[in-house]
């Protein structure tokens, strides 16, 4: 891929909603002078991937090649780009453009840009369709690209730029940083597994609710979890009423929230991140009651993501991956929706022969 030619790639690219990937070779937009072209090494795969390459949201368009949790090297830069040179390691998100004059994105929360450009299953300003990560290289506005820390393992890097902004966002937004508070952890995946790490970085006591037992001695004794629930043992969640400061709720599916409301103190904030299609419930007196909080959030913007890569640099946070060619990833993505991997697969994109 010569500087400045036409930038021919092959990816790995869902077809239709079975969401089941194979190679896909298609063409990179010419390097425009604020672009950064990036051989991609790693790639996480996220439960996000599987969302949109099975259409789960009714919103999906094929070729998709989806990932944004991309960790790369600089192999080009556009003639106004300073900030990065050739040969730097670099990471893109979930977003690679915004329309840069709305209120979000003049006050540097640009993910919640009405206008926002997703990394892939979008439409480029030129036109043509986005893809993600899980290619060859991928050509991003240097405005949406990340540095990643010399401390930071490049493998281990990838899943923090969507699964770490994506809880050290809120924790920073709704005055969740400070040390001494008690959190909640539902669902020990991908995003969970962050949240521990980054949450007891912060200085809390953290409790992972899970649908079972088996993560149980991990939470603990890998993760440095303070307790663990099994959303389904009503005598231990009875134990934990009116016990945490917070929830961050990584549910990808339809689930009851009341449980969950009822372990908040007053004042306490659920934080859904969970992608979900179907209306979620509750009574109203189970947050009035308690003058509770659920709200949403999504990622991170740039500048916290670069915020939080130097956190976890600073702090010796990695995240627990398992490493895949791009040959297994049809296997792992089924695994992960089985719920079968600890806690984030991260494919070996350079190392793998994507023209398999
Ligand atoms: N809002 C945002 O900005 C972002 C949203 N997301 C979304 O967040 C969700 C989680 O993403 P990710 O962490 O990658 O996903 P993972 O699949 O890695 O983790 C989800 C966890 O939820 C639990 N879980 C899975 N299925 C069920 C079920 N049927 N009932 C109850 N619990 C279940 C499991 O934890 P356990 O075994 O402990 O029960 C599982 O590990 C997804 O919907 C994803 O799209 C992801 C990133 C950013
Ligand atoms: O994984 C990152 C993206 C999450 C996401 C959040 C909300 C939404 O509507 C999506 O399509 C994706
Ligand atoms: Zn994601
Ligand atoms: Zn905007």
């Amino acid at each position: 891929m010569g500087i400045g030619s036409e930038k021919t790639v092959t990816g790995w690219a869902a077809r239709d909603a079975s969401g089941v990937l194979s190679p896909y070779t298609y063409t990179l937009r010419n390097t425009g002078p604020e672009d950064v072209v990036i051989k991609v090494l790693y790639c996480g795969i996220c439960h996000t991937d599987i969302h949109q390459t099975k259409n789960h949201l009714g919103m999906s368009n094929y070729p998709m090649v989806p990932g944004h949790e991309v960790v790369g090297e600089v192999v080009e830069v556009g003639s106004e780009v300073k900030r990065f040179t050739v040969g730097e390691t670099v990471g893109a998100g979930c977003i690679v453009g915004s329309c840069r004059e709305c209120g979000p994105c003049k006050s540097n929360i640009e993910q919640y840009c009405n206008k926002r450009i997703w990394s892939y299953n979008d439409v480029y300003t030129d036109g043509n369709p986005t893809q993600g990560g899980f290619a060859s290289a991928m050509i991003v506005d240097h405005k949406f690209v990340v540095k990643i820390p010399a401390g930071l393992a490049p493998e281990q890097a990838a899943p923090l730029l969507c699964a770490g902004v994506t809880v050290y966002s809120p924790l920073k937004h709704f005055g969740l940083a400070e040390s001494g508070l008690r959190g909640g952890i539902l669902g020990l995946g991908g995003v969970g597994h962050m949240g521990v790490k980054i949450a007891k970085a912060m200085g809390h006591h953290v409790t992972v609710i899970s649908s079972s037992d088996k993560k149980r001695t991990e939470a603990m004794e890998h993760l440095g979890a303070d307790g663990y629930l099994v959303s389904s043992d009503e005598a231990a969640m009875a134990g934990a009423l009116d016990s945490l400061d917070y929830i961050i709720d990584t549910v990808p599916v339809f689930h009851p929230l009341e449980p969950y409301l009822s372990l908040l103190k007053v004042h306490g904030k659920l934080i859904l991140m969970g992608v979900i299609n179907q209306p979620l419930q509750f009574v109203s007196p189970m947050v009035m009651l308690g003058r509770k909080t659920i709200s949403g959030s999504f990622i991170g913007s740039i500048e916290e993501t670069q915020e939080m890569l130097e956190f976890c640099e600073k702090r010796g946070l990695t995240s627990m991956i398992e490493m895949v060619k791009m040959e297994g990833v049809n296997e792992a993505l089924e695994r992960l929706e089985r719920n079968d991997v600890r806690y984030r697969f991260v494919i070996d994109v350079a190392g793998s022969q994507l023209d398999a």
